[in-house]
């Protein structure tokens, strides 16, 4: 070997996450090797294992706000561990054992920066006359230790700490890991992730200074209102909107949908991120009841509520960005929904819209891969946050190590 040359030892590193959609533990095992512009993965195996339905269950009572004791605080936290680490230990079946876990849990709580009167509670013990922090706070559950314990594999988790803890959201955290693994020498992406909620990642063409130009924020609702509204409106029969072919045959009311896209979030600049606080049954209580004004049925409330996920997508391209990428390349579970990406490609006129897919990456498991690199950067020192994503003043190395 020349000795310039580097020795690229392999890592297998799985990812395990459980998004806002809470519909089960994306798991991921990558063959990792190098280290940023160099970095290269290799999906071995990814796997969605459905939570067991009570857990689920307690899951979203907890995210919508149930009061809860810190004993069932506790035992949720190891439910979700064993969960977590049961799915670490069957995507390695046939494979190679891993080194490594990266695990990001299960969101249950995310107040971003400055979002303090989220916290909707009797707060006379606050020891201020106005409660605040100038830290935002952010809960996932599934200890890592539990998860290295039960699996005999170090495991690296509560990932988004080290950022809130110096300023910044602690999230979207995964387009540091996009600018590596999906940047083009001439082409400026935008890499958009459709959960429950969405989030972008603007990376512009590999050239110059194109890392400082990189940029990301939570767009707003990916599919968790309108993965409320076809629960609620089909009486439980069924949790999604199955390749958007219920809101294909409605008609977007698009008065409602400039009404909504009024909203306060929409236009706060980034960096900037959200979740089902504030993109949940509340708000969705408040779409039915606008949309009474206008007499929508079933399908045509679905249809504006995709409406208003891929208009506040395009809104906040146009508001926000530098310059409008020359691609959107989709992931996540809303990647599915090919009437919302119909109305993407439509809102997005010449940008041709695609998936990571067709890219070479995963659009299911990208998330989970990114919570691989993101425990492999741990390894080996390297930050993992992007400032001008999470707006925290400065690079980090996220996440604790749980060695075993
Ligand atoms: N075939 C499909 N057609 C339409 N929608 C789909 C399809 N498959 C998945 N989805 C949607 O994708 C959602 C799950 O997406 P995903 O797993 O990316 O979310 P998540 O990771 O939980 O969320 P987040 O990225 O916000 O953390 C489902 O709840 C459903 O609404
Ligand atoms: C607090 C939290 O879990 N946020 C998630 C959520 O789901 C999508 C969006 O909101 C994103 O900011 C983030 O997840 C991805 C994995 C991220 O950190 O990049």
């Amino acid at each position: 070997m020349h000795p310039n040359e580097k020795a690229t030892i392999s890592t297998r590193v799985i990812g395990l996450i459980s998004g806002t959609s809470v519909d089960g533990i994306d798991a991921a095992l990558v063959e990792i090797s190098g280290e940023e512009l160099d970095l290269k993965i290799e999906l071995l195996a990814g796997e969605t294992y459905p939570y067991p339905a009570e857990l689920r269950e307690r899951i979203l009572a907890l995210c919508a706000g149930a009061a809860i004791s810190m004993a069932e605080l506790a035992l949720i936290d190891d439910a979700i561990a064993f969960t977590f680490a049961q799915a670490a230990q069957n995507i390695q079946n046939g494979h190679q054992a891993a080194h490594l876990i990266g695990s990001h849990g299960q969101t249950v709580y995310h107040r971003p920066v400055g979002k303090w009167e989220m916290a909707k509670q009797n707060t006379s013990y606050f020891p201020l006359p106005t409660p605040h922090s100038p830290l935002g706070y952010s809960l996932q559950l599934g200890r890592g230790a539990l998860i290295a314990h039960l699996t005999g594999i170090t495991t690296v988790s509560n990932f988004r700490a080290a950022d809130i803890a110096i300023g910044g959201h602690g999230a979207p955290l995964v387009p540091r890991v996009d600018a590596y693994l999906l940047s083009h020498p001439e082409e400026g992406r935008c890499i958009q992730n459709i959960g429950g909620i969405g989030n972008v990642a603007y990376i512009p063409p590999r050239y110059g200074d194109w890392l400082s130009k990189i940029r990301g924020w939570d767009t707003g609702p990916g599919n968790s209102l309108l993965d409320l509204a076809v629960q609620h409106l089909s009486a439980g029969a069924k949790t999604y909107d199955e390749n958007g072919n219920w809101a294909a045959s409605g008609t977007p009311c698009y008065p409602l949908v400039d009404q909504w896209l009024k909203q306060e979030y929409f236009h706060l600049p980034p960096p900037k991120s959200t979740g089902r606080e504030l993109f949940g049954l509340t708000y969705l209580e408040q779409c039915f009841k606008d949309a009474q004004a206008y007499q929508l049925n079933a399908a045509d409330i679905l249809a504006t509520l995709t409406e208003l996920t891929a208009a506040s997508i395009v809104h906040s391209y146009q508001t926000f960005l530098p310059e409008m990428p020359q691609r959107v390349l989709l992931c996540g579970g809303g990647s599915r929904n090919l009437y919302l990406k119909q109305r993407l490609q439509l809102l997005l006129a010449s940008v041709p819209v695609l998936t990571t897919d067709e890219v070479g990456l995963s659009a299911d498991f990208k998330e989970a891969i990114a919570f691989a690199v993101l425990a492999y950067w741990r390894n080996l020192g390297i930050p993992g946050n992007l400032p001008t994503a999470t707006g925290a003043p400065g690079e980090v190395l996220l996440g604790e190590i749980h060695q075993y």
